[in-house]
């Protein structure tokens, strides 16, 4: 008996021409007697190693099946094939693409009778291998849970009734001309993974008012209720209450459902993440953005990530994070790194407004990412945790921005 190795580190560098023959040909077969239709199967990520009994294919273990294939339950195991099918080209092309986070986490082995054949799925490497991973898998779970308790067409008729979005780019403008600093984007932020809880007495309402007293172009509002204590209906009630600045959903978004989700719950923009999302994705997401009227603030956190986004079309803001996403340390001379040379070239051609993200904390650092060419900021822990937020707000930028 032969077990086929599927490296995870191994695959995830090789593009999908490195494909073995072997793992194609089965690839292929199994495509055959799936009879997949790429359009009915949800998106799914993970990166199972399989194996097929009775059948003796070189690098993949093969078994004679002893059992007769059970009638039961056949369409569910075909679909759970289609899903595996599709869910390793998804990985093949994220993994051409540099993209390390894997959808979701490997499920147990589900097996699927096809005539004479049993083909099972085997998995092997079901721990995350960093928080972002964690979070990820985590909102995979979470998102298909509110997808059935509120399917897509459930949520066009409230899109239809929903109150315009606001100009969230055209407002960081507005501050950068205003005040000659980088626009801020404030974030309500309770917690996070690394940091714990930032601030006991928090309300986001008022947290949101004091933001936009203090100067803020605009909020940034985390939903994210495990990893976060955020929520949706904190984004809601702050829309609610009258709050001007335009509003970012701040969610790890891995399903265009979570778009039409933000819209209703109040977004005027929403964060897409490139360590997560492949090239296609991020350009369909952008699309169903400039349809609902929100703004996309894409996110990059290295170089790689940074050259697949400026070349993508379309893309207006472009957010530079300074949290190393295995470590979470923070280095602010990230944001210089991403925009020197040919980037920060294509940057000003394309007229892309960069926000430098995370790590800052003194009037220094905004004008070390000033000088890099950002023309705004998003900002959470250094003002969320102080007590009068409008001094938070002066103290980062030395001098009072609401003037
Ligand atoms: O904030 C974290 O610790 C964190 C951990 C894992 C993934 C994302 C995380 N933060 C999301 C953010 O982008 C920040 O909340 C935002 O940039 C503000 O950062 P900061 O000013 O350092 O609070």
């Amino acid at each position: 008996m032969r077990s086929l190795k599927h490296s995870q580190t191994q695959s995830i560098a090789q593009p999908p021409c490195c494909f073995s023959i072997a793992k194609m040909l089965v690839l292929v077969f199994l495509i055959a007697i799936a009879g997949i239709s790429f359009q009915s199967v949800p998106s799914f990520n993970h990166r199972p190693n399989f194996f097929i009994r009775r059948f003796n294919f070189p690098g993949i273990r093969a078994q004679q099946s002893e059992a007769k294939p059970p009638k039961r339950g056949e369409e569910a195991d075909a679909l759970k094939l289609k899903e595996w099918v599709i869910g390793m080209l998804q990985n093949e092309v994220a993994a051409s693409q540099g993209i390390r986070i894997r959808r979701r986490q490997p499920t147990g082995p589900p097996s699927h009778y096809v005539g004479p054949f049993e083909i099972g799925l085997e998995n092997e490497d079901k721990t995350p291998r960093n928080t972002l991973e964690e979070i990820i898998w985590q909102k995979d779970v979470e998102v298909s849970q509110m997808k059935e308790k509120k399917p897509l067409a459930s949520l066009e008729k409230f899109i239809e009734n929903a109150a315009p979005t606001r100009d969230f780019v055209g407002a960081l403008k507005a501050a950068h001309s205003r005040t000659g600093l980088p626009g801020l984007i404030a974030e309500v932020k309770k917690a996070s993974p690394t940091r714990g809880i930032l601030r006991e007495d928090f309300d986001p309402v008022e947290i949101a008012r004091a933001y936009q007293k203090g100067g803020a172009a605009c909020l940034s509002v985390l939903t994210d209720e495990k990893f976060f204590k955020g929520s949706f209906e904190n984004l809601e009630a702050i829309r609610s209450a009258g709050v001007k600045c335009p509003l970012l959903c701040k969610e790890f978004v891995i399903d265009a459902w979570q778009i039409y989700y933000a819209r209703i719950k109040g977004a005027d923009a929403i964060l897409l993440i490139a360590a997560v999302l492949p090239d296609h994705e991020i350009r369909y997401m952008v699309e169903i953005c400039k349809m609902l009227g929100l703004a996309a603030l894409v996110e990059v956190h290295d170089e790689r990530e940074m050259d697949r986004v400026l070349g993508i079309e379309g893309i207006e803001l472009i957010g530079i994070n300074n949290r190393n996403l295995k470590t979470f340390e923070l280095d602010i001379s990230n944001t210089k790194k991403l925009l020197e040379g040919e980037r920060g070239e294509m940057v000003r051609q394309k007229d892309i407004i960069v926000v430098g993200e995370s790590g800052l904390f003194t009037p220094d650092h905004v004008a070390y990412v000033q000088e890099a060419g950002v023309k705004a900021v998003l900002v959470g822990e250094s003002i969320v945790t102080q007590r009068d937020l409008g001094k938070g707000i002066t103290r980062l930028f030395g001098k009072d921005i609401s003037l």
